[in-house]
């Protein structure tokens, strides 16, 4: 069976809907979005993400800067593309970081 099956354009853009902030790359293949902290630092919210992440079993790639968190997330095991896997985790993400106050 495989990992997850990619999802069409329409199921993107439908639950992309879901998720206020978040973006897609240029080519369509991974789900982004930079946080922003006043409040923690950044890799604060790292290891919050890294626990869901752990209990997912779906990963992913973050970039920590000063007060700032890049998450791009995209299934590897669907050829780096857009499966419900990714949109489970953007929205366990999400959660995180407005607990966080992160914007
Ligand atoms: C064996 C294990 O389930 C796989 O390696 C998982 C782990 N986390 C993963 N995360 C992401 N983003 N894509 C994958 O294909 C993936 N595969």
């Amino acid at each position: 069976m495989p990992y997850a099956e990619p999802l069409s354009r329409k199921e993107i853009e439908d639950r992309l809907a879901e998720l206020p902030g978040w973006e897609l790359s240029d080519d369509g293949t991974a789900l982004r979005r930079t946080y922003h902290l006043e409040h923690i630092p950044a890799a604060i919210l790292a290891m919050h993400i890294a626990g869901i992440q752990a209990e997912l079993n779906h990963h992913s790639d973050l970039t920590l800067g000063y007060n700032t968190l890049a998450v791009s997330i995209t299934t590897h095991a669907a050829g780096s593309q857009l499966t419900a896997k990714d949109f489970g985790l953007a929205a366990r993400i999400a959660a995180a970081a407005a607990a966080h106050r992160a914007e």
